[in-house]
């Protein structure tokens, strides 16, 4: 019962709809008992022949109105328990929401992204079942099952009662041990289906891999396994679900049974009359819900408990990029000094880059070049402080990086990152997603910029094309291009294009780097590429090697020296002619 105590603070937060709830709850419990009571005294009127039509439908004017006030009770104290209970789910959900799009990098890198989900989904409704059905069946099984025993064993016959009770504590038992029984299967037949879901989902995003190289057949005999499973574990579940309703009808049967052998016994030997017998039998029936309810409680609570935890350390999680040495209220601009001893990455005994040292002076183009690997789009991270350095310092305008607010420093870059990403939307909502007050004219500047404006209009609903998964299908330069217009909308000081030029034709990289030229002079551009002529213009340019800087310098000088630059350069240019060469055969 540990976690209604870890949730006592929402309980005193919502204490006018548990306490009200508790109460009405309470007050039904009462009420249920009234309709035994009133049968077994007009059995006992029609035994003793008394029974006149005012008697009889004054008791069923009484048992219509209890009727009525049972049911209004009933809605309240619904609305009251489980209303709260989703304002819980509702809180907790916000919360979880929030701490996600707070924490860091490293966060991610601790949790997947399936078992987020899974805290947000699952265990958020485990404890939203708590604080609902667990309240219900806590209140319910002490409230009703009490009121009842104590009616039985005071008003009627307390002999009686003990010996009618002795299966009961079976059933409770039962009842959770299958419940416990119910839950692992039902997990188990969950992780089956969803892993039934992801494999029709890459089957059906990779049926045209699978094609290719006639996995076809393969692919069918996997599925057919998979659902295969997902039967065989659906069919373990509804077996123990099929033992709840027998086991049920079993142990109450023997109730009955001892209530009717031992209850005539009484019956005969004058301790107690037929209608009493009646009523017995009556309230008997109501004590199997409360017991039901009390087997569940374990279950519920026991499910609730350990979601709760999770989510709690989850929540605990203090987030390590903070706001803590911030002083400036300014935007990052100015010269960017960069001096990195080493840096590794949480959880790596590996340096992904060491001995970085450059400064790039603002309004100036860095490009970053290298083998794959090399730790290009480490540098990158680090610059917007996705990570936290240890042995090394970075410095924007001269103040180190953790001297900026986040949110500062996050306006001050515009990044368009190597797995660029676009939402099921408009391209009009996609481009404006870090500007949603731009007008329509600055979303079209910023695509013409991107030279995807040609592009969009050629679709037919033009700006109002839905992209994404539920959208369109677009190339990937032209998702690279829209990604781009996106990070040059709200004009940043810092533009990063981590290798985002790489599905582009050599002619359009060009276009997008003059327009860049000309609209962002005085800004400063950082690129990475593979494609050497994406930096060729660059003021500075590094070349990294398994995270050290190998050779520096602009092109010209790059090109005079006899290291990877001039050779991968000279490769390149190769390539391309090769390349026109075969286009010039074919046509
Ligand atoms: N999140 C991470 N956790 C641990 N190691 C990482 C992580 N990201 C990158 N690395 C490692 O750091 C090194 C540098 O990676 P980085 O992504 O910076 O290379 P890159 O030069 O950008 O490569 P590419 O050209 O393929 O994009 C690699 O050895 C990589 O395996």
């Amino acid at each position: 019962m540990k976690v209604f105590k870890d949730l006592w603070w929402f309980f005193k937060k919502e204490k006018v709809s548990y306490g009200l709830g508790i109460v009405v709850l309470a007050l039904v419990s009462l009420l249920t008992l009234t309709p035994p009571l009133i049968v077994g005294i007009i059995v006992d009127h029609i035994v003793d022949v008394t029974l006149t039509i005012n008697i009889l439908l004054m008791w069923v004017g009484v048992l219509l109105l209890i009727g009525i006030l049972t049911y209004g009770l009933r809605f309240v104290w619904r609305v009251l328990i489980f209303g709260a209970s989703i304002r819980l789910a509702r809180l907790l959900r916000n919360r979880l929401y929030e701490h996600f799009t707070n924490m860091s990098h490293r966060f991610y890198q601790r949790h997947r992204t399936g078992d987020l989900m899974a805290h947000a989904t699952n265990d958020i409704r485990a404890v939203q079942m708590t604080a609902g059905q667990g309240v219900l069946t806590l209140v319910d099984s002490l409230t009703m099952g009490g009121f009842v025993i104590i009616t039985m064993a005071a008003t009627i016959n307390w002999k009686l009662t003990l010996i009618c009770l002795i299966p009961m504590p079976f059933m409770a038992y039962l009842t959770s041990y299958y419940g416990t029984l119910l839950h692992k299967r039902f997990h188990l037949a969950q992780s089956a289906f969803s892993q039934l879901n992801d494999t029709v989902q890459e089957s059906v995003t990779g049926v045209r891999v699978a094609k290719t190289f006639g996995q076809e057949e393969d692919e069918i005999n996997r599925f057919k396994d998979k659902s295969n499973e997902v039967v065989e574990r659906n069919v373990a579940v509804a077996k123990i679900d099929a033992l709840f309703d027998p086991t049920i009808s079993l142990i109450v049967g023997i109730s009955y049974f001892l209530a009717v052998v031992f209850g005539a016994r009484f019956v005969i030997a004058d301790e107690m009359t037929i209608g009493q017998l009646t009523s017995f039998t009556l309230y008997l029936g109501l004590l199997i819900w409360p017991m039901l309810a009390f087997g569940w409680l374990f279950n519920i609570v026991e499910r609730g408990r350990a979601s709760y935890d999770r989510i709690s350390s989850l929540l605990a999680e203090k987030q390590d990029i903070t706001d803590d040495f911030a002083k400036s209220d300014n935007k990052a601009t100015g010269d960017i000094d960069v001096s990195i001893q080493k840096f590794s990455y949480p959880g790596s005994d590996d340096y992904a880059l060491q001995d970085i040292e450059f400064t790039l002076k603002q309004g100036q183009t860095l490009g970053i070049v290298g083998k794959t690997g090399s730790g290009k789009s480490t540098i990158i991270r680090l610059l917007q402080r996705e990570y936290d350095i240890e042995h090394g310092v970075i410095t924007i305008g001269g103040k180190r990086l953790e001297e900026y607010k986040l949110d500062d420093l996050k306006a001050s870059f515009g990044n368009v990152p190597q797995d660029h990403f676009l939402f099921s939307a408009t391209i009009a909502d996609n481009v404006a997603f870090a500007k949603p007050s731009a007008s329509i004219k600055e979303i079209m500047n910023s695509c013409k910029l991107a030279s995807i404006h040609d592009d969009i209009i050629g679709f037919k609903d033009g700006y109002e094309t839905v992209v994404g998964e539920r959208g369109v299908t677009l190339s990937g330069g032209q998702k690279q291009r829209i990604a781009i217009s996106r990070a040059v909308l709200p004009d940043p000081n810092v533009l990063i294009l981590d290798d985002s030029l790489s599905a582009v034709d050599a002619k359009t990289e060009e276009q997008i780097l003059e327009s860049l030229r000309i609209n962002r002079a005085g800004k400063t551009t950082i690129i990475t590429a593979h494609r050497l002529s994406a930096i060729k213009h660059a003021n500075l340019i590094i070349v990294l090697d398994e995270g050290r800087i190998i050779q520096r310098g602009d092109h010209s000088t790059l090109m005079k020296g006899d290291g990877w630059y001039r050779r991968m350069y000279e490769h390149q240019q190769l390539e391309e002619l090769v390349e026109q060469g075969g286009q010039q055969d074919e046509t």
